[in-house]
């Protein structure tokens, strides 16, 4: 059974893939098209990544391909629309990563909040930040990721408003219906909602100046909700107070301005490194896997 990995993961799912399948890791070849030709045929399943997709033309050159595994809880680099219509199902890792997420949302926070992170180098003398406890959290996407940040600044007295596609009652925290307003009334605003083309640069200008130059941004789901260089001007004129971003809109570049920016916390789209968590997202990937060659209903389907 042939499978083909499109870019390096953790060494766990590469050994464990490896045990059970014929494994084709398309690093090794010279392209894709010279992947494709010698063994495009062969491959029943493609295990794609954050870093490497699965487009539209990858998809055509595997005319034998039955089911996209993401390692990845995002699918933004999954053309599903062309999966949809050969009937190829697709998987994603959800749950399994929330936590670590929510952990880095949390943590970049407090390092921007406390200076954790550059104090020594930007503070020769004596300097007082602000307090994360008890500020405003704002959280777009109140999803499995948007609800584990939520529950987590709870338990730093921060009361917590969010904006989301459908209101979530159960939830007992504030609504908005528009992101600008919640931003206004925001002091810390996470982005943790799902990339889609209405949710592309949803932190616009306007909401970077809604939430103002005390405000922090936390962007730990995609780079393309924010408007980068709207961002880069917010934070160097001072009409923004901070960012902590794991993600970036055209990853894995990162502009130079933002690692000169001493209002700025960055991390390398880092937010499921952890070993518990890449290891559960290996067995997620190889149960849907497994369940698909088995004739067994999938784990996490998507599609
Ligand atoms: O960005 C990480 C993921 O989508 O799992």
């Amino acid at each position: 059974m042939a499978v083909l990995m499109t870019s390096p993961m953790h060494s766990y799912i590469e050994e464990e893939l490896d045990k059970r399948f014929n494994l084709f890791k398309l690093w090794h070849f010279p392209s894709f098209a010279a992947f494709a030709q010698a063994h495009g045929a062969s491959v029943r399943a493609v295990v794609g990544s954050i870093k490497v997709g699965v487009d539209a033309a990858t998809i055509d050159s595997l005319p034998n391909l039955e089911i996209v595994s993401t390692y990845s809880v995002g699918y933004d680099h999954i053309d599903l629309r062309k999966c949809r219509e050969r009937g190829i199902p697709v998987t994603n890792t959800p749950n399994v990563l929330t936590d670590d997420v929510a952990d880095l949302a949390i943590a970049l926070a407090l390092s921007l909040f406390c200076t954790i992170s550059h104090s020594p180098r930007r503070n020769p003398a004596p300097h007082l930040t602000p307090k994360l406890s008890g500020k405003s959290v704002g959280i777009i996407g109140l999803g499995r990721i948007g609800m584990a940040i939520a529950k987590r600044a709870e338990a730093f007295g921060c009361p917590i408003s969010y904006h989301s596609r459908s209101v979530k009652a159960e939830s007992g925290y504030r609504y908005y219906s528009n992101v600008l307003d919640l931003a206004a009334d925001s002091e810390v605003l996470v982005v943790a909602c799902t990339l889609t083309e209405e949710t592309r640069h949803i932190v616009n200008r306007g909401v970077m100046d809604a939430l103002g130059p005390k405000g922090i941004l936390i962007n730990i789901a995609r780079g393309p909700h924010v408007d980068e260089p709207e961002l880069v001007s917010a934070l160097t004129e001072g009409r923004l107070g901070g960012a902590g971003l794991d993600v970036f809109e055209k990853e894995p570049e990162v502009r130079e301005e933002l690692l000169r920016l001493e209002n700025v916390v960055l991390t390398p789209h880092v937010g499921t490194d952890t070993v518990e968590t890449c290891m559960a997202m290996g067995d997620l990937v190889i149960a849907n896997l497994e369940a698909h060659f088995l004739g067994k209903p999938l784990v996490s389907p998507i599609i």
